[in-house]
């Protein structure tokens, strides 16, 4: 592409040395992935800054550099812009054909609730006869190739060139706050936009949750011509949302509890699968939801309202769930010998932690027993709270290591005994080896337990433990099929 196609839509100072019709073959931002021919963007990032790798960037082959610092004097063309990452952003666009226009996007957003909204609008969308990629946090998914995700959110050269390489009719993208934040999304529009939630976390990157949301809401400006907001209203930010978009061209639809709401739950039977009774419109009707848990209700309405917004029926949409086969690490059961049941999931919030607990208490537990730890270099602000609804909750709390993210693991061990003291009365175990505390759990397991291991879902470990496992689930699938006491 010509550099002024590349450029097209960004506002750059230009140097006496560009040249309109320079061919450049690539864009990067980082130094060390340059190939002669590409196009350079320096990034004052969180940890480096990008503009020191100018020099890098060239010997590797750059042939003109996009950056926000005022540098003259470079053998290359150097374009100053106000926002690099914006820049980035737009020029991925520009390079790969804007390739949102393509497809049907779907952005869905939200503290949780993302990934298992994007499988249930997967599977039902495709069910119904139509081709669908994803962008997420398990995987990303494009043309039915999986590919293992990164961020949940991936920078903007990923995403644009999944999207220029989706045969796929539908795009569904789960949105983060971070990915807002840093401009990954810049360039593209959506058809259709979620919200499921706000909750406390990634208060460590926002200054508070005001600014979290107003983060979040920004994904509700980028919609397309008749893009159609769909917003869960059952909880405060959702219905400022809603408030913050009544002035807006757009469509804006609820869900949630409340006779105003576009779809609004009536009822639901508390079996394990909840069926719920729903009003939309003027009809009612009972649907299974194919997923343990209320939070798993609100999913599952979100999924519906979109996909009844898309053109699939509610009744067809219903009828489709019932070969859903769930998302991988979320509320994924397992038996004990003894009659327990073990429960892997994602939750890392609290309010993700009641629901689990809340579903517990629904099918009777005798015991709530939980393992948990806290990823190291993330928001450390929720800990206290969580420690303090497990230990009032569960019969038994053990602490234990989640990703260590370069936190040295003292460090950490001494955090979690800090925690047991000052908000769990020191009645939380403590076992590092988050392997062995599973199998302290396994071991002590009792018929009517219910022993949820949360925070890492599918996610493989990134410590090595005492076990020969990687993931919560071969741990358990490790314990079940062993024939003798593994040493300790
Ligand atoms: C803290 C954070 O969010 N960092 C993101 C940010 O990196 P950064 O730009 O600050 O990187 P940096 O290390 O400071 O480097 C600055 C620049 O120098 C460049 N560089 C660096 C070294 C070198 O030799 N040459 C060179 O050119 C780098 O390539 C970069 O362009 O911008 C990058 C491009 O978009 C992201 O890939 C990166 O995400 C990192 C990998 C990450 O994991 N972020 C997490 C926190 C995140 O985004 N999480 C959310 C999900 C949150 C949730 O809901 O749980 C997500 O969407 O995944
Ligand atoms: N609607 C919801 N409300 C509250 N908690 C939820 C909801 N949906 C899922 N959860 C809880 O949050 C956990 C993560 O769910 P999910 O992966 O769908 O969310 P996410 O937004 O993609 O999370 P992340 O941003 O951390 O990847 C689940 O394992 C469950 O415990």
């Amino acid at each position: 592409m010509i550099m002024d196609e590349l450029l097209n839509g960004i506002t750059v100072t230009k140097p006496e040395n560009h040249d309109p019709l320079l061919p450049i073959t690539g864009i990067q931002f980082n130094s060390r992935k340059i190939v002669p021919g590409d196009l350079f963007v320096a990034i004052d990032g969180f940890s480096a800054d990008g503009h020191r790798f100018i020099d890098q960037a060239i010997a590797n082959g750059a042939i003109a550099v996009v950056g926000q610092q005022p540098i003259a004097g470079l053998e290359v063309p150097y374009y100053q812009t106000s926002d690099s990452r914006k820049a980035l952003a737009r020029m991925a666009s520009n390079f790969y054909g804007h390739p949102c226009k393509k497809h049907i996007m779907i952005g869905v957003t939200g503290t949780n609730g993302k990934t298992t909204t994007a499988y249930l609008l997967k599977h039902i969308i495709e069910q119904s006869g139509r081709t669908c990629s994803m962008i997420g946090t398990v995987n990303n998914i494009i043309n039915n190739q999986v590919i293992k995700s990164k961020n949940t959110t991936p920078d903007p050269l990923e995403i644009q060139s999944l999207l220029a390489e989706s045969l796929d009719e539908v795009v569904i993208m789960e949105v983060s706050s971070h990915g807002i934040e840093q401009q990954r999304i810049e360039g593209i529009y959506f058809d259709y936009a979620i919200f499921t939630n706000l909750g406390n976390d990634h208060l460590d990157y926002h200054e508070s949750i005001e600014a979290y949301f107003n983060v979040k809401s920004r994904l509700f400006k980028r919609m397309k011509k008749h893009g159609t907001s769909i917003i869960a209203s059952h909880n405060e930010w959702g219905r400022k949302l809603q408030y913050k978009l009544a002035d807006s061209a757009q469509e804006v639809f609820t869900f949630g509890n409340r006779t105003d709401d576009e779809m609004q739950l009536i009822n639901v039977c508390t079996e394990y699968f909840p069926v719920i009774k729903v009003r939309h419109g003027k009809s009612t009707q009972k649907i299974q939801v194919p997923l343990p848990g209320m939070h798993n209700v609100w999913n599952t309405l979100g999924a519906l309202l979109t996909v009844e917004k898309m053109g699939i029926s509610i009744k067809e949409a219903a009828r489709h769930l019932s070969t859903f086969k769930g998302v991988p690490g979320r509320f994924e059961t397992f038996s004990h010998p003894e009659g327990a049941t073990f429960i892997v999931d994602y939750a890392h919030t609290e309010d993700a932690i009641e629901y689990c607990y809340q579903t517990a208490k629904r099918e009777n537990a005798e015991r709530i027993v939980h393992i948990l730890g806290f990823r190291g270099k993330r928001d450390s602000a929720k800990r206290k709270d969580i420690v303090s609804l497990c230990s009032d909750v569960c019969s038994q709390l053990i602490l234990t290591l989640d990703d260590l993210n370069g936190v040295p693991k003292d460090r950490m061990v001494d955090e979690l005994k800090k925690l047991n003291n000052e908000f769990a009365d020191g009645s939380a175990e403590i076992i590092p080896d988050r392997t062995k505390a599973i199998q302290h759990a396994w071991d002590k397991a009792k018929d009517g337990d219910w022993v949820f291991i949360t925070g890492k879902g599918q996610e493989t470990y990134k410590q090595s433990f005492k076990l020969p496992t990687s993931t919560d689930k071969q741990t358990i699938q490790f314990l079940k099929t062993a024939k003798h006491p593994v040493s300790s």
